[in-house]
């Protein structure tokens, strides 16, 4: 489970001391949420001193959303990631599934910075990520998570949790940014645990409220990573009506996930992963029934036993 959710703060400023005045830079200063109850929102050192942290520059990939090209990582010796490569369209709806460490987890938190990668390229929503850039922000804002652990500030409300990003990072007004979070509350059908503070609901509830949450960022794709594992059952399928939801409304969506049911129903695109490689990808009928590769065979015979 990720115990790090950070949320960026974009601080645009303009370039200072570039002569030539040819690079528009707009650095991006990440700011890092309180952590422990009661501590609020502290910018970190040097994002107070208005330091540079990193600088995005707008990348063409056609229609690519998100480009990854021979994407490698490590961690010390061991090669998590190995020469990934997807390009994944505006609207796609892929599912990646795999065995436990195969590195499910590593790739699409690659995608937003939670994880750096350290050969090849990432260009996610025309921004390329390099070391630069330590955290997600201005562009890469547009990026909504949801974690397997929810991951909600417990000191707050559902409604503030809402909220706080889109006060903050997107300086919104509190009155749209609470009218915003309750209609996608509604949305998500917990409108009446505005109130509560995520100790006081389900895990289907704060897993739904945690959806909400990233979807009031006015995300341009939503990175899933084994949303309903932590869920008893019967918490499962709410969850994954959500998801599904969401999908018919066209959102661009990865989701890691051993919910094959779900795969079938929803994803354009099936990536099977094994030891750190992208091992098959597919359309969802022909990876289920007729999988190329043997490791995907063996991995949804287990499934089905
Ligand atoms: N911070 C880390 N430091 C060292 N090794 C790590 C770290 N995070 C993950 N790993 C290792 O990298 C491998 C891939 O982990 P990852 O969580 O991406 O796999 P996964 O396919 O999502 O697995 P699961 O389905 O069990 O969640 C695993 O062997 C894991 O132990």
């Amino acid at each position: 489970m990720d115990q790090h959710l950070h949320l960026q703060y974009e601080v645009h400023r303009r370039a200072a001391g570039d002569p030539r005045g040819a690079r528009r830079a707009v650095p991006l200063l990440i700011f890092r949420a309180g952590r422990t109850p009661g501590s609020g929102v502290r910018p970190s050192p040097m994002a107070a001193r208005g330091g540079l942290q990193g600088v995005a520059m707008r990348i063409e990939t056609h229609d690519a959303m998100i480009l990854m090209e021979d994407v490698g990582k490590w961690y010390g010796d061991f090669h998590v990631l190995q020469d990934i490569n997807l390009k994944i369209s505006a609207g796609e709806r892929i599912v990646v599934c795999g065995p436990s460490g195969s590195g499910k987890s590593t790739l699409i938190r690659c995608l937003n910075r939670l994880e750096h990668h350290q050969t090849g390229r990432i260009v996610v929503n025309g921004v390329e990520l390099t070391d630069r850039i330590r955290q997600l922000s201005g562009p890469l804002s547009e990026i909504g998570m949801v974690f397997q652990g929810f991951n909600l500030f417990p000191h707050l409300t559902i409604l503030e949790n809402c909220t706080l990003a889109p006060l903050t990072v997107r300086k919104m007004k509190r009155k749209d940014a609470e009218a915003k979070a309750m209609a996608f509350l509604e949305r998500v059908k917990i409108p009446d645990q505005a109130s509560k503070y995520p100790g006081q609901l389900s895990g289907g509830q704060q897993q739904r409220a945690a959806i909400a949450r990233a979807l009031c960022m006015s995300p341009k794709v939503m990175l899933f990573d084994e949303p309903t594992s932590a869920l008893d059952p019967e918490m499962v399928k709410e969850v994954l009506d959500t998801m599904v939801g969401l999908a018919q409304d066209g959102m661009t969506m990865i989701v890691v996930t051993h919910e094959m049911g779900f795969a079938r129903q929803v994803a354009d695109r099936v990536i099977f992963m094994d030891k750190g490689r992208i091992v098959e990808e597919n359309n969802p009928q022909d990876f289920f029934e007729n999988p190329a590769n043997e490791r995907s065979k063996l991995f949804l015979s287990q499934l089905l036993h």
